[in-house]
């Protein structure tokens, strides 16, 4: 048996926008943040005592603009990676669904990817894993 001694674990939620043509929203982590640079599901950590559905509807209303139903979000896969500080678990679910336009309201650079060429797109350690479940489904 393996101790996780003192084992953080966060909390993330990521949706995959996905739209008519089967393409995929990804958002630049901006400089000055952890893994900066690098291309990642909009989502983020959830608030206290929040639902993870209504804590992504809130990060996808904020960063994108959007608004999203709750049965329009569809689980998919999850990430489970470890980094140096903590253990990152990340539902990400599958959304096609959504009212208003996506908009980078935090300035983020955004790109529309198929699934196929995500690998042009330098992701986080634990997003890697993700990429196969999205060729399959699309
Ligand atoms: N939103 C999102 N976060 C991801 C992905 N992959 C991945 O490793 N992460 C990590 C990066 C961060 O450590 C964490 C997301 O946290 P966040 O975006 O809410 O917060 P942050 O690090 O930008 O900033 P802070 O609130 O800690 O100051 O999850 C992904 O695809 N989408």
């Amino acid at each position: 048996m393996t101790l996780d001694l003192q084992l953080r674990m966060v909390l993330v939620v990521a949706c995959a926008l996905v739209d008519a043509d089967g393409r995929v929203l990804l958002a630049q982590r901006p400089q000055g943040k952890a893994l900066a640079g690098l291309w990642e599901f909009p989502g983020g950590k959830l608030e206290a005592g929040e639902r993870p559905e209504t804590g992504l509807i809130r990060e996808l209303r904020e960063e994108l603009g959007i608004d999203v139903r709750e049965p329009c979000l569809a689980p998919l896969t999850f990430a489970s990676h470890g980094y140096e500080s903590f253990h990152l678990l990340m539902p990400l679910y599958v959304c096609r669904r959504w009212e208003g336009i996506v908009t980078p309201n935090e300035g983020q650079k955004l790109a529309w990817v198929k699934p196929r060429d995500m690998r042009s797109y330098p992701m986080p350690p634990a997003d890697e894993p993700l990429i196969a479940h999205l060729i399959d489904l699309l």
